[in-house]
């Protein structure tokens, strides 16, 4: 079991305040240069072609996340993964939509293939699309059931070498060699857009800050789930729907090291994968 204690993560984040460049769509940018701030981060958010090797290279962590992605964004997008390969800076790809166009399936493919990265987020529909299973992706939403999440989420860490997240309402992180149930969140964080984007730069976060990256996202999954449940038990303010919800969330996040919170490593259970 890698080492997860919450108070560590947290602290090796606080230290490094790393510079994170998120290539990112338009429609959660805001929310996702935020939960960086709030994380502990800086967000920058470079999506010139002519700058954003530059922004990379001099940043702890990258996020490229396609779910608005064009033309042109496409190739921002690659030059921002080379840059960040080049420089050693970790790299987190959410393959937002893939699955529900040819063209999002082309553009994720380019991104898994062209580049090395190091942690892969995408919900349950996502992840099984990337890896060829079936799977119902209609815009941007997972839908159906996915039994065999575990096995996708495995098989999507062999052909892309990545630590891979699966988020659902229970969350799945795996290497080749392991695999992990990451037991934490609330099912309001499902009834939020952005949630899994915002998940994707915290990933980023915590891999900029801790060393191995199966330890940065078993820890940065986990928190993100705190921080999801204290919102909805009120810790943070009483919500009155998602809206109210998704403030207190963030809240949480800018609050999660003063909580009391439980430690995150009951979370998370090892599970076999056949
Ligand atoms: N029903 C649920 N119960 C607990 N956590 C959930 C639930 N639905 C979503 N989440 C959490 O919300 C975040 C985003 O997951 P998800 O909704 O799968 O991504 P996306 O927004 O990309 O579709 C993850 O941290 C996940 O654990
Ligand atoms: C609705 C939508 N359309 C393109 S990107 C986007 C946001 C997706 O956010 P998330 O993956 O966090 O649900
Ligand atoms: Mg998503």
């Amino acid at each position: 079991m890698p080492d997860v204690a919450l108070d560590e993560a947290l602290a090796a984040v606080a230290g490094e305040q790393p510079l994170i460049n998120s290539v990112t769509n338009d429609v959660t940018v805001n929310d996702v240069a935020n939960i960086t701030l709030y994380w502990g981060g800086l967000p920058v958010m470079s999506d010139d072609e002519r700058e954003v090797g530059d922004m990379v290279g001099i940043a702890d962590g990258c996020l490229l996340n396609m779910g608005t992605v064009s033309e042109s964004g496409e190739e921002t997008m690659l030059t921002a993964g080379r840059a960040a390969n080049e420089r050693g800076v970790p790299l987190v790809v959410d393959p937002v939509g893939v699955g529900a166009t040819p063209t999002r399936d082309r553009v994720a493919d380019r991104l898994v293939t062209d580049l090395d990265v190091d942690v892969l987020n995408g919900n349950y529909g996502e992840i099984s699309a990337l890896v060829g299973d079936d799977a119902e992706v209609r815009g941007v939403e997972s839908v159906g059931e996915y039994a065999e999440i575990a096995a996708a989420a495995v098989e999507c860490a062999r052909k892309t070498g990545a630590v891979v997240v699966a988020s659902g309402e229970t969350d799945i992180v795996a290497t080749e060699e392991a695999t992990f149930e990451v037991d934490a969140g609330h099912s309001m964080m499902g009834a939020v857009v952005g949630t899994g984007c915002m998940l994707g730069v915290t990933l980023a976060v915590f891999a900029a800050a801790i060393d191995d990256p199966l330890s940065a996202a078993l820890s940065g999954t986990a928190a993100y789930g705190l921080a999801g449940e204290l919102a909805a038990e009120g810790a943070f303010g009483d919500y009155r729907g998602p809206a109210s919800y998704k403030i207190a969330f963030l809240d949480a996040v800018a609050g999660l090291a003063d909580a009391s919170t439980p430690d995150i490593a009951d979370r998370i259970d090892p599970i076999e994968v056949r």
